[in-house]
């Protein structure tokens, strides 16, 4: 470990607010913030794009190899660019976001992913977020949080987020979309959504951001401080 710095790991089902917390406790920190949904969200866009079937693992574990990712950090969290075009914006479509899972679900896509993202953890000061980086990418974090909220609250944050943003929105939609999301990730045979058994487990229904942020930074400062 670096002197100093630990690994933050930060897992949840879809809109849980992993990615806002996330950003807060990295820039709290000064450690970089890596959002590993926008990994698998990368290769979805590519493989639409391609017309490579998402039911294919070969072919998405192949078109995976010949792909680059990176992850580079902004003033605003994280941009994306997938064979060095900015992707950012175009993978949180709507297209993608309802696909991602299915791509995501595959074994050998998900051992190279995890190769690409414990590549970024070495040096520690990072704060990760996805669906298995407390179980599967850095097993040995020293801090762990399994964010959770109701999906009605989930729900009713994303479509106040949307329409902020001017976009349409229909909570009912959203709702199914997250649940049927949540479906995929908690059922898939490879690395399924859980909670790391030594996580510590926020449900944020009732909580604001900063209540959130300030959990995971006590969480950090105690080992940090230990
Ligand atoms: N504790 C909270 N209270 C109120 N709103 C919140 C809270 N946490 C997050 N939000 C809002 O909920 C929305 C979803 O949060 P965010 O995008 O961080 O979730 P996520 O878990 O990263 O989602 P995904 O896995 O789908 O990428 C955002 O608009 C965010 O501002
Ligand atoms: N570590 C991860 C991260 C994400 N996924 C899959 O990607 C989807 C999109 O993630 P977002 O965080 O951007 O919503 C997610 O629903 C998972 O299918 C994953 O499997 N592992």
């Amino acid at each position: 470990m670096e002197e100093g710095k630990i690994a933050i790991a930060i897992d949840g089902p879809a809109a849980a607010g992993k990615s806002t917390v996330a950003k807060l406790v990295a820039k709290k920190l000064t450690y970089i913030y890596v959002d590993t949904g926008a990994m698998y969200r990368a290769l979805t866009l590519k493989a639409i794009k391609q017309h490579v079937s998402l039911e294919s693992e070969a072919d998405l574990a192949a078109l995976l190899t010949s792909t680059t990712i990176e992850l580079k950090q902004s003033e605003n969290g994280q941009k994306v660019y997938l064979d060095q075009q900015d992707v950012t914006v175009d993978i949180r479509s709507l297209e993608v976001t309802n696909n991602v899972s299915y791509v995501a679900k595959h074994a050998s896509v998900r051992k190279d992913m995890v190769k690409r993202q414990q590549a970024l953890t070495e040096k520690r000061g990072v704060v990760m977020d996805g669906r298995d980086i407390g179980t599967h990418v850095i097993p040995d974090a020293e801090v762990k949080i399994f964010l959770h909220a109701t999906v009605e609250e989930r729900a009713k944050r994303r479509h106040e987020e949307n329409i902020s943003k001017g976009f349409n929105s229909n909570i009912e939609e959203l709702k199914e979309e997250i649940k049927q999301r949540d479906l995929i990730d908690t059922k898939r045979e490879s690395a399924p959504l859980i909670k790391a058994e030594d996580a510590v487990e926020i449900d944020t229904t009732s909580l604001s951001i900063d209540d959130v942020a300030r959990q995971i930074l006590s969480e950090a400062l105690n080992v940090l401080k230990s």
